[in-house]
């Protein structure tokens, strides 16, 4: 077993932040000693590894709890596939992503997850757990849901947009949360009325609106704003939690934080794109707006500060990516001519940490929020803290060596992401990822890779720990 010792780095947790040396015993993060205590000199005489961390922040590696590798969607396939985008994470300080494995109408629950565990053995350079996406919900999927909380599967993505292709309606949508309320799964809800964009689909293709920025027109605000409510009142009708994932309207917002302020265990995340990307993206010339369909999709920018107030009144409690990524040429090309084609998604598993970091350098989070945002509230939510998300006694040493300071342009040229396009392409943000550890092998440092496909291993979630 390997000892490192990580030296003088100021560590920040969700609840601390304080100058001290940390102790790493294998794969496992043993103590937090003071600069001047002495206990590092007797460690770091038996290490392996002594890493400098003076002047920079020592962090919990990132959990990125919302990723699509290798997704079917659109008649194409997401880019990246476990082994590039598990490392590109690396490259970006996240050191545990959880994924969806997808369950296709007319299979089982059983048959989805055995793909996407296939997918992924064997590939990934971090670890890696699965949500389950329920494509049908049936008398069937409904009892396999309890076998999958037992396998650390215990978090369920359904969805009130897409009719025909992943589509639940009220009432199957209220049967699985009543089954989450009796086994303690979580209900992930993209929160979109899909019925009613596919008749404003419809009416904008007939009118011969066919570019990438209609997207962001039909798939109106009010609409996100509806689903989301009623999302919240299944719920409560059920008994049970429910998270809103990838929420970018503040109409969404705001029936996020009305219920939470009725004490309704209602949660939801926001993502990169929605904090720094608008309508405005969507509506570049040419073609260039279908690098920016995602769904839900980006709003006009006035949305970003109330999801930044969100992010600090924690009726936003967690940023993931919603990592997603297809490429401009072959990909996103496919709906040339009708934007309804074009595959939904964005890159991002790569900067979510950078992202954020700016929204601390900003003033917008404080250093505890930054993390609180990104690793340790991610990963009670979904039952896998404190082994991740921390830096304490008996967590996974995955840890990150942060340089606040260095600044960095992003750019399809120089990211690690398997897409020919960068969102960010020419941006530049202050702080920079130095090193990276996951479960105590140094996968990333000056600047190189140093990790390996296979390290990463599946992660066995409990259930949601979050719950007030
Ligand atoms: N979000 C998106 O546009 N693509 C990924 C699938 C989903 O999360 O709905
Ligand atoms: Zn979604
Ligand atoms: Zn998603």
């Amino acid at each position: 077993m390997s000892r490192t010792v990580i030296r003088n780095g100021l560590v920040i947790t969700a609840a601390d932040e304080l100058l001290a040396d940390v102790l790493i015993d294998g794969e496992k993060v043993v103590a937090l000693a003071a600069p001047e205590s002495g206990l590092a000199e007797s460690f770091a005489t038996g290490a392996d590894t002594v890493l400098d961390a003076t002047g920079r922040y020592v962090l919990p590696g990132g959990v990125d709890c919302h990723t699509h590798m290798e997704l079917p969607f659109g008649g194409t396939f997401a880019a990246d596939t476990f082994e590039t985008g598990t490392r590109a994470a690396a490259w970006g300080g996240t050191t545990t992503i959880v994924d969806f494995a997808v369950q296709t109408p007319g299979m089982s629950l059983r048959e989805g997850l055995d793909a996407w565990q296939a997918k992924a053995d064997g590939q990934c350079a971090i670890d890696y757990g699965f949500h389950m996406i329920m494509g049908e919900v049936t008398p069937h999927t409904l009892k396999e849901m309890d076998q999958l909380v037992g396998e650390g599967i215990s978090s369920f993505k359904l969805f009130m947009a897409y009719p025909g292709v992943f589509y639940s309606d009220d009432g199957q949508i209220l049967r699985a949360m009543q089954k989450a309320a009796d086994n303690g799964g979580l209900i992930m809800m993209h929160a979109e009325n899909g019925i009613a964009i596919d008749v404003l689909i419809e009416q904008a293709l007939q009118r011969g609106e066919t570019d990438p920025r209609y997207h962001g027109q039909v798939r109106h605000a009010f609409l996100e704003a509806e689903a989301t409510h009623r999302a919240i009142q299944l719920a409560r009708v059920a008994g049970a939690p429910v998270y809103i994932v990838h929420l970018s309207a503040a109409e969404a917002l705001a029936e996020v934080a009305r219920a939470r302020d009725n004490g309704v265990n209602a949660f939801a995340e926001t993502c990169p794109q929605y904090l720094y990307l608008s309508t405005e993206d969507l509506a570049r010339p040419g073609f260039e707006g279908s690098k920016y369909v995602c769904s839900t999709p980006l709003r006009p920018e006035q949305h970003q500060a109330e999801l930044w107030k969100g992010l600090r009144t924690n009726d936003l409690s967690v940023v993931s990516t919603d990592h997603c990524p297809f490429c401009f040429k072959g990909q996103k090309e496919l709906g040339l001519g009708d934007f309804s084609k074009i595959p939904n998604g964005l890159p991002g598993v790569e900067h979510r940490m950078d992202l954020l970091h700016q929204g601390v350098v900003d003033g917008q989070i404080s250093r505890k929020r930054w993390i609180e945002l990104a690793c340790a509230t991610p990963a009670r939510m979904f039952g896998l803290y404190p082994r991740k998300g921390t830096i304490a006694p008996g967590s996974d040493a995955d840890v990150v060596i942060y340089d606040p300071k260095a600044r960095q342009t992003l750019s399809a040229e120089t990211h690690h992401m398997n897409v020919d396009y960068s969102c960010y392409e020419g941006k530049t943000v202050t702080g920079k990822v130095d090193v990276v550890l996951s479960r105590g092998k140094v996968v990333i440092s000056e600047n190189t890779y140093l990790g390996h496909k296979g390290h990463g291993s599946f992660l066995k979630r409990d259930t949601c720990q979050y719950l007030v």
